[in-house]
């Protein structure tokens, strides 16, 4: 029987919990998503970080077997889908907009739905999930309210309980912090921290820079529908960080002798800023001592996750690619 064949792809030396290759998704005239080659490693916390519009929840749509690529490849723990998603999906828990809860039944009656379609829940184990779950995101005292009169931030609670049911390999989250107060903020962060702990995967998309760079060690950057940054946070932040920070009592002269060498260098309350983009740290010491300057201490500056992220979505060679993109028209493929 074919179902007992899923759709496997050879797993390669570094293993992916998710990646896609080539993917796209066009509406009508907008190119929501472009090109996007995304590799989420085994035990990552990834963090998607994009503005409003960049295509973070298609691409997370389109990775969950929701919305169907235009063209390009989604593999979801090891199964390619959407013909492995009967494989993935129990092991995949998710919270994506719009999880579907009925309006008119309780947040603990809702999750019991949820947990009864889950096909590796055992029946006795449901209710000890759904406790289990509840707690885990502050919702317990609420649990017997009708869903449909839910804040905004027990809907995101309840949608994480759902993905919480049951342990799983890969835990993907759009925007779990919307409407979030700051202590429910701090309580997904916990759960964010507990699931890495326990080896889980996660996917999460954000537009909030401190949380992703307080909670993630992955980052995928979207801007305008294409991946312009991909890798780990400590990396990015490395590589974003192209400026020297030396301390001198001589300021004037050093940025006189470093501009005669064609080296970007500014003076700044701190001592003398030099942009590493064109120049290297040995070169710019060596410059200042054959100049006779005294150089008390040489720092590399590090750039926090914003100014690389600005730096990133600002670029302009990152559009160029989808400059002919029209404004948002009405979908004339399937939405769905
Ligand atoms: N069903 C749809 N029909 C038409 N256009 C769509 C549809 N879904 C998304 N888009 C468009 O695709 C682009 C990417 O949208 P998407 O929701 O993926 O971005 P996002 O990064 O998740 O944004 P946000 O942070 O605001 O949620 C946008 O221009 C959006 O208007």
């Amino acid at each position: 029987m074919l179902d007992d064949f899923p759709p496997r792809t050879d797993t390669s030396a570094d293993p992916v919990a998710a990646r896609t290759r080539g993917l796209r998704k066009v509406y009508g005239k907008t190119v929501a998503v472009d090109h996007v080659d995304l590799d989420v490693p085994v035990g990552a916390v990834l963090g998607m970080l994009g503005p409003n519009g960049s295509g973070k929840t298609t691409t997370i749509r389109m990775l969950l077997g929701l919305v169907t690529p235009t063209a390009g490849s989604v593999e979801l723990l090891g199964h390619l889908m959407p013909g492995g998603a009967n494989w993935a999906l129990p092991e995949v828990g998710a919270l994506v907009e719009g999880p579907g809860f009925h309006p008119f039944l309780s947040g603990r009656e809702n999750l019991f739905r949820c947990a009864a379609a889950e096909p590796r829940m055992v029946t006795s184990d449901i209710p000890r999930a759904v406790n289990d779950a509840l707690e885990r995101v502050g919702l317990a005292s609420a649990a017997g309210r009708r869903y449909r009169g839910y804040s905004l931030g027990m809907k995101q609670r309840l949608g994480l309980a759902a993905a919480l049911l049951l342990p799983r390999r890969l835990v993907v989250l759009d925007e779990p912090t919307n409407g979030l107060d700051p202590a429910g903020t701090r309580e997904v962060r916990a759960v964010i921290a507990d699931l890495h702990a326990a080896g889980t995967t996660v996917l999460v998309s954000s537009h909030l820079l401190a949380e992703v760079e307080a909670t993630c060690t992955h980052v995928a950057v979207m801007h305008r529908g294409s991946l312009v940054a991909q890798g780990e946070l400590r990396e990015l932040l490395e590589a974003g960080n192209a400026g020297l920070l030396v301390s001198t009592p001589d300021v004037p002269v050093a940025v006189d002798a470093l501009r005669d060498n064609r080296m970007p260098a500014r003076a700044t309350p701190d001592g003398v800023h030099v942009d590493l983009t064109t120049t290297t740290a040995p070169e710019v010491v060596a410059t200042l001592v054959r100049s006779g300057v005294a150089v008390h201490e040489v720092r590399r500056q590090r750039t926090g996750l914003e100014d690389l992220f600005a730096r990133l979505t600002e670029a302009e060679n990152t559009t160029a690619r989808l400059s002919d993109v029209a404004e948002p028209q009405p979908s004339t493929e399937d939405p769905t």
